[in-house]
Formats: structure tokens, C-alpha cells, sequence
């Protein structure tokens, strides 16, 4: 039998989330699987419009009708999110979950001072006195590198920078040491000092308090830099996950290796890349069975139906003609 240390973290199985438009369903996120374990950190990369995003939202429980989730389950340390309602979720949400989203303004509340909202964060979920909250919310202000934080803490959200109040929202969520962080794209604004800087805090973070991190990027070096694992998703599914080492060194879904090929980090946002032609198709235009044919040379009569996710070379791949030339 497993006991409870060998579950992964969060394991998400069959994820698929869906809308309505006119004409029919579109499916941001289809049948999306991955793990991840304690002090873990996977990169979630793709280019924009992939589904990264709403992934993050719908493990969250944050899917805004008429959009669902049609399938799958979220296991978060060994229980469904899938089947809690929405004020046990809530109540996950900001202690043992946390999540840092793109617009820093979605996680402040632009009305209270900064002390005032990390004081808060801090004692709904724990037995600290006001006092010894406040020294815990500077230190974690000093952490991710604000200067001055004791007269910080007396600052509203809007005194400060966009780049600074994404800070302060990622010292939020690292507060009450979670056991899973969901980050999607939150240093993108920030200069690359400050971004190395508070990258390193949240691995040191993963590594001692053994938090599980989902890191959602378009930029694969800083996947290659700083994750352990790396799921590489495509028009809503999941195409290539494994291990950092293998799945950038030797990758097999011919869309990882157009990705690590145009190093996207060297391009401009929304671009096409230039090892890949064309762009990622609108949803309600997806091509039938692999989503990537239309744009890939290795397609062919058989890519029109969906590729299975399985096991190969060490990573899971969901491709009929993986690249496996060595060194590629
Ligand atoms: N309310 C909605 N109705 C229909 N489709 C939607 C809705 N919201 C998002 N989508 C679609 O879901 C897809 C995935 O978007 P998502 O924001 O998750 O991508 P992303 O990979 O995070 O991109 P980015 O890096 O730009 O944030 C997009 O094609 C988007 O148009």
C-alpha cells in the first residue's frame, strides 16, 4: 500500500475543460494529465493560447460559466478538488494552495494597505499574534527583494510599481509555505536580476518546506534553468512531459523541438516561431487528431487520429512519428 508521503503532491488526470461558442465546444484544456510531488517544480510551457493559463484555472476551481470542466479529476494530496464545494476550496485557496497569477492586481485588493492584507494571509490559517505576523510579512517582503519593507508595509497596491506589487503578491503566496503553488508567468515583468532572485527563493522554498511548484512559462530557459520537470502543452493538450535533462536535451514531440529550436525566449510574445510554421490554429479551427499536423513535416495519413499520451524513451509523448535521431 502507498502511504501518504508517496502520493504525488497533485495529480491531474483527463483534465478537459470546455465552452461554448457558436458553432459548437472549444476545448482549452483536453485530457490533460500530469503529477507532480513534494518540493517538485514542473515547467508548463507553450506558446500563447496553448491552454496554459486555463489549465492553472481549472485546477483552482476557478472556471468562469458558461466555461466547465467536462472530464478529469484533480487530486491534491490524495483527496478530488474536483468534488469539494466552493467554500472548502476557498478555504485551500491561500493556505495549502496558493496561486500567482500574471495581473498581480487579481491577488491584492487595491483598498487595503499592504500590511493589513499580509497580517491577514497569516493569521486566518495559523496561531500568530498580530505582532510576530507583521515581522514574518517583512521578512517575507525583504525576501523577494523590497527594499525599506517595514515602510512598504504601510503602502497601498497602487504606490507600487507593477513589477513591485507582483513581488509582493508572490510573498503572499510564499507566506504560509504551501504545499502547491500554481505560478502563471508571474516574473515575465520583471527585470532579470530580480527575476533570478525570486526564482531562487521559490526553489529554495520547494526544496525546504517540500512544496510541490507549477510554473507556467512561455520562456524555456528559465524551465531549463530551474525546473525539474517539464510538461510541453499544445492547442490544450499535453504533447511531451518528462524530466528537464531529457525532454530539453533529447527532445521527441516534433513541436518541443521547434520550440527549443526558436528558443522563444529570444522572440517577441504572439510571434510565430521561427522553427515552426504558421501559428497555433484558433480553437473552433483545430485540425481532427493530432492538433500539431497541419503545421508539422513528420505528418502524415496516420496523425489524423488522436495520438495516445504514452511512455517512450523515458518521458510520455503523445506523437505517431517522435524525432529520435540522437543529439536532436
Ligand atoms: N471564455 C472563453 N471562451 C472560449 N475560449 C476561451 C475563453 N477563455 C479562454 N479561451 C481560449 O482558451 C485558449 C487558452 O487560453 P490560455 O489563456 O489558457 O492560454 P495560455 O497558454 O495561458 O496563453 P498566454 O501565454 O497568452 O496566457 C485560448 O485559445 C483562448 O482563446
Amino acid at each position: 500500500m502507498k502511504s501518504q508521503a508517496d502520493l504525488p503532491t497533485l495529480a491531474v488526470s483527463g483534465l478537459t475543460t470546455e465552452f461554448p461558442v457558436a458553432g459548437g465546444i472549444v476545448r482549452p484544456v483536453d485530457d490533460v494529465s500530469f503529477e507532480v510531488r513534494r518540493g517538485q517544480i514542473m515547467g508548463l510551457v507553450g506558446e500563447s493560447g496553448s491552454g496554459k493559463s486555463m489549465t492553472a484555472w481549472s485546477i483552482m476551481g476557478m472556471v468562469d460559466a458558461p466555461g466547465r470542466i467536462s472530464a478529469g479529476s484533480i487530486v491534491f494530496q490524495g483527496g478530488d478538488l474536483r468534488t469539494l464545494d466552493e467554500r472548502a476550496l476557498r478555504a485551500l485557496r491561500g493556505d495549502r494552495i496558493a496561486m500567482i497569477f500574471q495581473d498581480p492586481a487579481t491577488s491584492l485588493n487595491p483598498v487595503l494597505r499592504i500590511d493589513t492584507q499580509m497580517i491577514e494571509a497569516i493569521t486566518a490559517h495559523r496561531p500568530v499574534g498580530r505582532r510576530a505576523a507583521r515581522e514574518m510579512a517583512r521578512e517575507a517582503l525583504a525576501r523577494v527583494g523590497i527594499a525599506s519593507p517595514e515602510e512598504r508595509l504601510l503602502a497601498y497596491p497602487h504606490q507600487f510599481s507593477g513589477g513591485m506589487r507582483q513581488r509582493v503578491a508572490i510573498a503572499i503566496a510564499m507566506l504560509n509555505r504551501p504545499d502547491l503553488i500554481i505560478c502563471d508567468e508571474p516574473t515575465t515583468a520583471l527585470d532579470v536580476t530580480i527575476q533570478s532572485q525570486i526564482l531562487g527563493q521559490m526553489q529554495a522554498l520547494c526544496r525546504e518546506a517540500g512544496t510541490a511548484l507549477v510554473w507556467i512559462t512561455h520562456d524555456l530557459s528559465v524551465v531549463a534553468g530551474f525546473a525539474d520537470t517539464v510538461a510541453v502543452m499544445y492547442a490544450g493538450r499535453i504533447v511531451e512531459n518528462g524530466t528537464v535533462e531529457r525532454v530539453l536535451r533529447h527532445p521527441r514531440h516534433p513541436y518541443t523541438h521547434g520550440l527549443i529550436a526558436s528558443a522563444p525566449s529570444r522572440n517577441p510574445r504572439g510571434q510565430p516561431l521561427p522553427q515552426i510554421p504558421g501559428m497555433v490554429p484558433a480553437l473552433s479551427a483545430l485540425p481532427d487528431g493530432c492538433t500539431f499536423r497541419n503545421r508539422c513535416a513528420r505528418a502524415t495519413e496516420v496523425c489524423r487520429r488522436v495520438p495516445p499520451l504514452e511512455m517512450l524513451d523515458g518521458r510520455q509523448l503523445r506523437c505517431f512519428h517522435p524525432v529520435m535521431e540522437e543529439g536532436a
